[in-house]
């Protein structure tokens, strides 16, 4: 049965927005951009779509599965999101510390909703937007091949505070991860150690095993909805062979007959055949194009790859900022050491292989969309350099060097120390991507002239904000700029309550003589006239005159 949990406290006051006893219904005008070349000439057309979109109100039970339990970011995020719903506080050498949700972007970040009574912009938390599942609320499940118990897996970790640790071991050493899919070459050979709690039979019965795992925990934890996220290791790449896995078909009856197929893959597939979203947190090629089929035949989310976490996600700013600035980055050079067990897993060559694609393909986009700065197919020096030095453990060092050209054969160098705990900024990607996808399973979309509505595309493109190789559709924009992809998100929450893009303009402020609020249309006659004395004087209404405020009531936010 659905908790009906009304959380948003955000109430759209507008003739195109309806809010039902199960839905919120958005009539949107989706504006774009068409753009031909004609000879010389761009001709451009700006273009219009008529949408409706629907979300539902009620908000699941939901549950996660995470592949890789047992480790650095499977141990971390499960006691974060328990520390949370207790309400944890713990000594720590400079005090106390609370639990919270920080490098969270629903839970720690905001969107600024528009201008308050005295012209201020009102923020309010991303959560807020829509009705979203409260990341306390999370029942979380999992496979590992280490049987460890989550409590003494979290001690192995070494990330979170001792005194934290003696305060959740009691609520996560009855955890166990479920025994999983093991296929040792595909990770490490140093990984093998770990491996005490692995599925024997063939891949046909061990993909069994993973989807009847699927049933249990739903029928045992009384969740409504399962989410199942890899965040166990780094896989080397598969080969994508015709007759194998190109095909959803032919992956199916590899399958069944045994051949290359990975654990990652085998996850997705159950995953999909049991109707649930399967994230990739890792760089392989998990989604091979028998996997992705298999979803969108099966309308099942997918979404990944490789969450974008620390370096990477730096590097999707600051090239983003450098080439919007009209500087050139021409070589960009990430290093960084690490030593936890990830980073004792990419020591080798192929598992080190799958992430320095992931890593290295992230300013992409940003280098084709500057052709004044470079040739076609220029692209600067890119070097992605990890080892694993055991000292560390999860607190990875990151050291970076941008070097620029800059105006008139000059030269900038920018470089960077990045020191963090890694999972402490992966666990709030792992909730964000969980959370958004779980969100975009309860929107649906009627485009003009269409009579039935759809759902968003099997491969989840809005999550690319949240890793490092976007999977995107055919045909779509690859997009890694950090403020572009977060853009993305807002503006599509907020086209689910019937809100414009934000775009930052305010243009209200930037006239000579002003114009009219444009809500001055719906007061009365003699208010807009000292709206308009006022404002077109410069001064903003709501600071000058107090009329404003009046104004501000009948647009009921809040
Ligand atoms: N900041 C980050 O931590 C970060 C950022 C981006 C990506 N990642 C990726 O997330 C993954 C996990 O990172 P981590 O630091 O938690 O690593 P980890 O090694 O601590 O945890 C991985 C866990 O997966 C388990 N495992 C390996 N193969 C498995 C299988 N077939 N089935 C089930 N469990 C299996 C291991 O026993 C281990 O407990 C890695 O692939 C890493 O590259 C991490
Ligand atoms: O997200 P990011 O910090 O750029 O990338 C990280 C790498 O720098 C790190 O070496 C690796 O172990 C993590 O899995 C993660 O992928």
């Amino acid at each position: 049965m659905k908790t009906a949990v009304m959380t948003e406290n955000i109430r759209v006051n507008s003739p195109n927005v309806k809010y039902t006893e199960t839905h919120i219904e958005a009539e949107y005008r989706y504006h774009t951009t068409a753009v031909c070349r004609d000879g010389d000439t761009l001709e451009v057309t700006p273009t219009v779509t008529e949408l409706v979109l629907r979300t539902e109100r009620c908000v699941p039970r939901l549950g996660v599965m995470l592949v890789g339990w047992g480790g650095n970011n499977g141990t971390t995020v499960t006691a974060a999101v328990l520390a949370n719903r207790l309400g944890l506080r713990w000594r720590t050498k400079t005090g106390e510390q609370e639990a919270n949700y920080f490098g969270s972007l629903f839970q720690s970040s905001t969107v600024c909703l528009g201008a308050g009574p005295d012209g201020e912009e009102i923020h309010v938390p991303f959560r807020n937007l829509l009705p979203m599942v409260h990341p306390d609320d999370i029942v979380f499940d999992g496979w590992d091949i280490s049987s460890m118990d989550l409590g003494s897996a979290m001690e192995r970790a070494e990330v979170l505070d001792w005194s934290l640790q003696e305060k959740l071991r009691p609520h996560m050493s009855h955890l166990r991860p479920r025994a999983s899919i093991f296929y040792p070459d595909f990770i490490a050979e140093n990984q093998a150690s770990r491996a005490n709690n692995v599925l024997t039979g063939t891949m046909a019965e061990q993909l069994g095993q993973i989807r009847a795992d699927i049933q249990d925990f739903r029928q045992t934890s009384g969740v409504d909805k399962v989410i199942v996220l890899w965040t166990a290791n780094t896989e080397r790449f598969c080969d994508i062979t015709p007759g194998v896995n190109d095909t959803a078909e032919n992956l199916l009856a590899t399958i069944q007959s045994g051949g290359e197929v990975s654990p990652s893959t085998l996850f997705a597939v159950a995953s999909i055949l049991e109707g649930c979203a399967y994230i990739n947190g890792s760089p392989q090629n998990t989604f091979v194009p028998g996997a992705i089929e298999l979803a969108v035949e099966r309308n099942v989310f997918i979404g990944g790859d490789d969450f974008k976490s620390g370096q990477t996600k730096v590097k999707s700013v600051l090239v983003d900022f450098l080439i919007s600035a009209g500087i050139k980055p021409t070589s960009i050079v990430s290093y960084n050491h690490l030593g936890n067990n990830d980073g004792k897993n990419l020591s080798a060559p192929q598992q080190f292989r799958s992430k320095e694609i992931s890593k290295s393909n992230v300013v992409d986009d940003m280098v084709k969309s500057n052709p004044v700065l470079y040739r076609k197919g220029e692209k600067p020096d890119h070097c992605v350099v990890i080892k694993y030095v055991p000292n560390v453990g999860d607190s990875k060092r990151a050291m970076d060097e941008y070097t620029s050209a800059i105006m008139m054969g000059g030269t900038n160098t920018i470089v960077m120390h990045n020191t963090c705990e890694d999972s402490l900024l992966a666990s709030p990607i792992i909730l964000d991507l969980v959370l958004l996808t779980e969100l975009c399973q309860r929107v649906s979309v009627r485009p003009q002239g269409s009579e039935t509505y759809q759902s968003f595309h099997s491969v989840l493109a809005i999550l690319s904000f949240l890793c490092k190789a976007p999977l995107i559709p055919p045909g779509a924009p690859l997009v890694n700029a950090f403020f572009r992809q977060r853009a993305c998100i807002e503006n599509i929450m907020r086209a689910c309550l019937g809100l414009p893009p934000q775009n930052h303009m305010h243009l209200e402020h930037k006239l000579q003589s002003g114009f009219l609020p444009h809500y001055a249309d719906r007061i009365k006659e003699d208010e807009a006239a000292k709206i308009k004395s006022v404002f077109c004087n410069g001064y903003h209404p709501f600071k000058e005159s107090g009329v404003g405020a009046h104004v501000v009531k009948e647009a009921t936010i809040g």
